[in-house]
Parts: C-alpha cells; sequence; structure tokens
C-alpha cells in the first residue's frame, strides 16, 4: 500500500464528474470547510458564473464560490481524488487521475458495478484505492443544479489486488471522518467485493428491468411477473457471490425486496440516462458479474437475457447519439 494519507482534517479533496454523486458530496464536503477542487465538464462555464445550486432534503444551499476547472492539468494534485463519473466514462480515467492524485493520495470510486476499483489499480500505482456504495437517490436536474431526493450513506471499502477483504484501514477512518463532519452517515465495509455484490443484488434487476421494462421501482414490484423476475435475478446474484466466497444471506433477498417494494415509486440512475438518450451502465452493472458468473460456471440465465437486452438497447442508444458516450 502506498504511504500513509495526509493527516487531521485538511485534506484536499478533487471531484471527478460533478453530476447527482459528485457534485452533492462534493459540495457537502466544501460546505463543511474541506478544501474541494471540482472538475467541471459541460456546465463549466454556468458553474463558474453562478456557483452550484444543491436542493437537497438535508437543506437547501449554494456554493456561490468554488474550485472549478474544465481542465485537470489546471487543477492541484489532491489528497482524496473522488471519482463520480458514469462508469460508462471510466477510459478517461487514465489521463483524468494522474495529473490530480497525489503520490501520497486516495482515489475513492463512488460508482455502481463491479471492477471498477481493479481497472484503475494500475494507472494509481500504490495509491491507496477506496470504493464507495452509494445508498442515496440524487439527479443532476439541470447545468449547475443538483437534487438530492432521499437518503444518503456511503459504504466504504478499501480495495486490495483480488479484492482480499482490509478490514476498515486507517485510510478509511480518515475520509469518514472527514464526511461525518459534513453530515454524511458513513458506514465501513471490512470486505469491499461482499459490498458491491450485495448492492448489485438491489442494481441488477432494478436498475435493468427499468430499463427493458420502461418502468419505476413500484410498477415493477407491482406485478406478480415482474417481481418474481426481480428476485429471481437477486438468487442468480446471490449465486455469483458465493462462488467467489461472498456469503449473502437469504434473508438479505426478502429485506430487498420488501424494501422496494415499500419506497417511494423510483426511477433509477439507468433508467434516467436511458431517458435522457445517455449510453447506460451495463458493463459495470451487470457485463462484468455476467462475466463473473460464466468464469466460475454458475448458471444465471436470467442475468444473461437481461445483459443481451440491455447491450442490445446501449447500441442503440450509442448509434443514435454518438455523443451519448463522449
Ligand atoms: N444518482 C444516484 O442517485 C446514484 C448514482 N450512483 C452511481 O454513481 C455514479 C455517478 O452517477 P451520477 O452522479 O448519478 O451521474 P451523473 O451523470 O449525474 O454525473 C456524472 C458527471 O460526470 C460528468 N462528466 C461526464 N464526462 C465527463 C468528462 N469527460 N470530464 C468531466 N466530467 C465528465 C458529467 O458532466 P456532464 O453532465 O456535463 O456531461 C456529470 O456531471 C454512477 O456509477 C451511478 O451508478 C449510485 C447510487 C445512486
Ligand atoms: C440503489 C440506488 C437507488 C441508490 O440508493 C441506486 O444505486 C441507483 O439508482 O442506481
Amino acid at each position: 500500500m502506498g504511504t500513509e494519507l495526509q493527516s487531521g482534517t485538511n485534506r484536499s479533496y478533487a471531484i471527478i464528474g460533478t453530476g447527482a454523486i459528485g457534485g452533492f458530496y462534493g459540495a457537502k464536503l466544501q460546505q463543511a470547510g474541506c478544501e474541494v477542487h471540482f472538475l467541471l465538464h459541460r456546465d463549466y462555464e454556468l458553474v463558474r458564473q453562478r456557483g452550484l445550486r444543491v436542493d437537497s432534503v438535508w437543506g437547501n444551499f449554494t456554493l456561490d464560490s468554488l474550485n472549478v476547472y474544465n481542465d485537470v492539468h489546471q487543477m492541484p494534485a489532491c489528497d482524496v481524488v473522488i471519482v463520480a463519473l458514469k462508469t460508462t466514462r471510466n477510459s478517461l480515467l487514465t489521463s483524468l487521475l494522474p495529473p490530480v492524485l497525489k503520490e501520497s493520495g486516495a482515489v475513492l470510486m463512488l460508482q455502481n458495478g463491479l471492477g471498477n476499483e481493479e481497472a484503475i489499480a494500475p494507472i494509481v500505482g500504490k495509491t491507496h484505492i477506496l470504493g464507495g456504495l452509494c445508498f442515496i437517490c440524487s439527479n443532476k436536474v439541470a447545468e449547475g443544479h443538483i437534487h438530492h431526493l432521499d437518503y444518503g450513506t456511503i459504504t466504504i471499502g478499501e480495495y486490495a489486488p483480488d479484492y482480499q477483504p482490509l478490514g476498515i484501514t486507517a485510510t478509511l477512518r480518515d475520509i469518514a471522518g472527514d464526511f461525518e463532519i459534513a453530515g454524511i452517515p458513513i458506514q465501513f465495509a471490512e470486505d469491499l467485493l461482499l459490498a458491491r455484490w450485495k448492492k448489485l443484488v438491489w442494481n441488477i434487476p432494478y436498475n435493468g428491468l427499468s430499463v427493458v421494462l420502461n418502468a419505476r421501482t413500484d410498477e415493477i414490484m407491482g406485478n406478480e411477473y415482474t417481481s418474481l423476475l426481480s428476485e429471481q435475478l437477486m438468487r442468480e446474484v446471490v449465486a455469483v457471490a458465493a462462488a467467489y466466497n461472498r456469503e449473502i444471506p437469504e434473508s438479505f433477498i426478502q429485506k430487498m425486496l420488501d424494501h422496494t417494494a415499500n419506497m417511494k415509486p423510483y426511477i433509477t440512475s439507468m433508467k434516467l440516462d436511458y431517458d435522457q438518450h445517455r449510453s447506460i451502465e451495463v458493463e459495470s452493472i451487470v457485463g462484468n458479474p455476467l462475466q463473473s458468473a460464466i468464469a466460475k460456471n454458475i448458471p444465471v440465465p436470467k442475468m444473461a437475457m437481461l445483459y443481451a437486452q440491455l447491450n442490445f438497447i446501449n447500441t442503440q442508444i450509442t448509434a443514435k447519439s454518438p455523443l451519448s458516450s463522449s
């Protein structure tokens, strides 16, 4: 592992991907007094002039004065780099990460799916790599405007090669401390891979089916066939996780089904991308788990069919709107 992270509470943060997740958590960190540097994309000019607006169930606020950039080479190297791009953009990280990351720094991947940490390991060398699972409903509703609708907890774990569990490390505690000062609830994952598989128990059925069925979560759960399909997909995910020695109890499936049946009607982040003709996170959320199943000869017919359908849809989005993945 790399050298120790900057001590104390004066760590600097770079946000790569100032959208629903990066914009919200980055703004909360800045509001709490952390030094934060935001990489913007299409709304760089607007945010530079008017600031970043956050409408949140935790309280609305606008950051009028913030460090914004549209080029990583203008950004200072930071102690912690938060990656909150859609995973469809992760190929950009080869060029985006090195300029903004201190040698003794850490990268926190706030993204859904599987394999995101492993993919950046060759880029960041011995730097600490952390994964974060966001349990939040947040949308970027307009340029420079984030709407945080519900929840907000992040589960964080540290990555080691082959996803060996590392327990709760000093780096995790340091970064969690900053988030907690910012009012962001943090849970520790002693085993990042287990945490990722548990999140996929929800994301594979609901993100995937929301696009294929063109439906909200309440609509999926309100139909006996599609609620059963969700459960069957969850069972497949649990079976693949078990093949990697990650045990997810049977009770977890029922908990996720009950939770979803009882939650407010929700449009998943994949469905929002689909509705806006942006490429969808099919590889990280369904493709990589499917490859994991194939590697261990675990039969996952429902997941394979879901992947084929999403891959088809994604290919069509990209063909009709070539800028969807720029
Ligand atoms: N939103 C949610 O509630 C949840 C999201 N997640 C996960 O979090 C991750 C991030 O999702 P989310 O925040 O919703 O996504 P968003 O699309 O809201 O944010 C992604 C941001 O990345 C920016 N971006 C795109 N390309 C570039 C580039 N070349 N350089 C710099 N910035 C760029 C986009 O800017 P622009 O718009 O200008 O292109 C956008 O602001 C995903 O993996 C998602 O699955 C997990 C749980 C919940
Ligand atoms: C589970 C959820 C809703 C975040 O809490 C999500 O990951 C998503 O919409 O992609």
